[in-house]
C-alpha cells in the first residue's frame, strides 16, 4: 500500500464501511484511491461493525492497488481513538479527517498515528494523512491545516456540510462554493499537496457532473471525492489529455532532453519558449496520458 505525494489522485471514491458487498466490491471500478467511510454513512449504531468491516477487509481483500483512504470519525466523537488504532494496524495507507476546523487538529491526529504505529509496529511515518474543510472556519485555515503535518497528502472540500454552515445550499452554478474552492486549492498547492473537490450527489443529472468536473479541473484540482462508481469514467474522461496535448507534451519533453545535453535549460519550439514550467505541465499530461491508458511508458500510443 505505497503512497506517494506525486501519485494521480482523480477519483477518490467514498464507500459506506457498512455496506459488505460495496466494502468487497470497491476495487472492480478503478477508483485512483478508495476511501471506505466511518463517518456521515454509518449510523451511530453500526459505528463498531463498520469498524470492523473495514479492519477484515484491509487484511483480506485485492484493492487492485487503488490507494487506501479511510475517513474516520471526527476528533469530538468517542470513536475517533478506536478509528486511528484500529486502521493504523491494518495499514491503511491515508486517513482522512473530516470537519477541520484548524491546523492543532491536524497535529493531534499526528501525535495519535504515530502512538498507534509504535503500538502495532508500523513504520513510523508510513500513515499519511489528509484534511477534509466542512466549515467557514475550517476555509479561513486552510493554509495552515495544509501546512500543518509532513504526513499531509491532501485536504478536500466538503461542499455538503460546508454550505449547511453558511446557511445556503448549493446551486447549480456553484457561487456559493466559489471562495472556498480558490481557499482550499490555494492552500493545497502552496503546501505542495493534493486538492481535491467536493461530491456532487445527484446520480441522475450527468450534465450537471460533467460541468463541474470541467470547472474544477479547469481551476487546477487534482480530483474529486465521488459516491459512486458512474462517476469515475466521467471525471477520467474530464482529465483524459486530447491527442494534440499529448503530442505537443512528447515534443516539449524530447525537445528539452535534447537541450539539456547541449546545456541549455532553454529553447524555442515551433516559436514558442519552452522553458522550466512548461516542462512541468508537459510532464504532467504525460502522466495523465499513461494513467488513462492512451500511451505507453514509453509514450508509444496504445490501441483502444
Ligand atoms: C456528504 C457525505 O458525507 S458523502 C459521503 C458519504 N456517502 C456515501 O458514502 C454514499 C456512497 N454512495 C452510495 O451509497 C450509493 O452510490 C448511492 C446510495 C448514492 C446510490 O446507490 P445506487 O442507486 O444503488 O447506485 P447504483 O445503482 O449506481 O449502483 C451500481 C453498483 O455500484 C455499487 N455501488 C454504488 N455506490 C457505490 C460506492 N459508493 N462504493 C462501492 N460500490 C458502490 C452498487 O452496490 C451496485 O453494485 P451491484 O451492481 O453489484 O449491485
Ligand atoms: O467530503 C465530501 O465531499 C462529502 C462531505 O462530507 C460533505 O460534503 O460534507
Ligand atoms: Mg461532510
Amino acid at each position: 500500500m505505497a503512497t506517494s505525494k506525486e501519485r494521480l489522485r482523480r477519483t477518490m471514491m467514498f464507500v459506506p464501511g457498512n455496506n459488505p458487498a460495496m466494502v468487497k466490491d470497491a476495487g472492480i471500478y478503478g477508483a485512483d484511491s478508495i476511501m471506505f467511510d466511518l463517518e456521515d454513512a454509518v449510523s451511530i449504531t453500526e459505528k463498531d461493525a463498520a469498524r470492523d468491516l473495514i479492519y477484515e477487509a484491509l487484511q483480506s481483500q485485492d484493492y487492485a492497488g487503488a490507494e487506501l483512504v479511510v475517513r474516520i470519525n471526527g476528533a469530538d466523537t468517542p470513536f475517533y481513538d478506536n478509528d486511528i488504532k484500529a486502521m493504523v494496524k491494518a495499514g491503511i495507507d491515508v486517513i482522512r479527517l473530516p470537519k477541520v476546523e484548524n491546523a492543532q487538529m491536524m497535529i493531534d491526529l499526528e501525535a495519535a498515528v504515530l502512538a498507534a504505529e509504535k503500538e502495532f509496529s508500523r513504520a513510523e511515518g508510513s500513515t499519511k494523512v489528509m484534511a477534509a474543510i466542512e466549515s467557514a472556519q475550517g476555509v479561513l485555515n486552510a493554509p495552515e491545516i495544509a501546512a500543518a503535518s509532513e504526513r499531509m497528502i491532501g485536504i478536500a472540500l466538503s461542499a455538503e456540510d460546508y454550505t449547511t454552515d453558511m446557511k445556503t445550499h448549493r446551486y447549480p452554478d456553484g457561487a456559493e462554493l466559489q471562495f472556498a474552492r480558490q481557499m482550499v486549492l490555494h492552500a493545497a498547492r502552496a503546501a505542495g499537496i493534493a486538492a481535491f473537490d467536493t461530491v456532487f450527489t445527484n446520480m441522475n443529472d450527468t450534465e450537471g457532473f460533467y460541468r463541474e468536473t470541467e470547472y474544477i479541473h479547469q481551476l487546477g484540482f487534482d480530483g474529486k471525492s465521488l459516491v459512486n462508481p458512474r462517476q469515475i469514467e466521467m471525471v477520467n474522461k474530464v482529465y483524459e489529455p486530447t491527442k494534440a496535448e499529448i503530442d505537443n507534451a512528447k515534443n516539449v519533453v524530447n525537445a528539452i532532453a535534447e537541450a539539456k545535453m547541449k546545456g541549455s535549460g532553454v529553447i524555442s519550439m515551433n516559436g514558442q519558449m519552452v522553458d522550466r514550467p512548461v516542462v512541468l505541465r508537459a510532464q504532467r499530461v504525460m502522466a495523465l496520458a499513461k494513467a488513462s491508458q492512451i500511451i505507453d511508458e514509453e509514450g508509444n500510443y496504445l490501441e483502444k
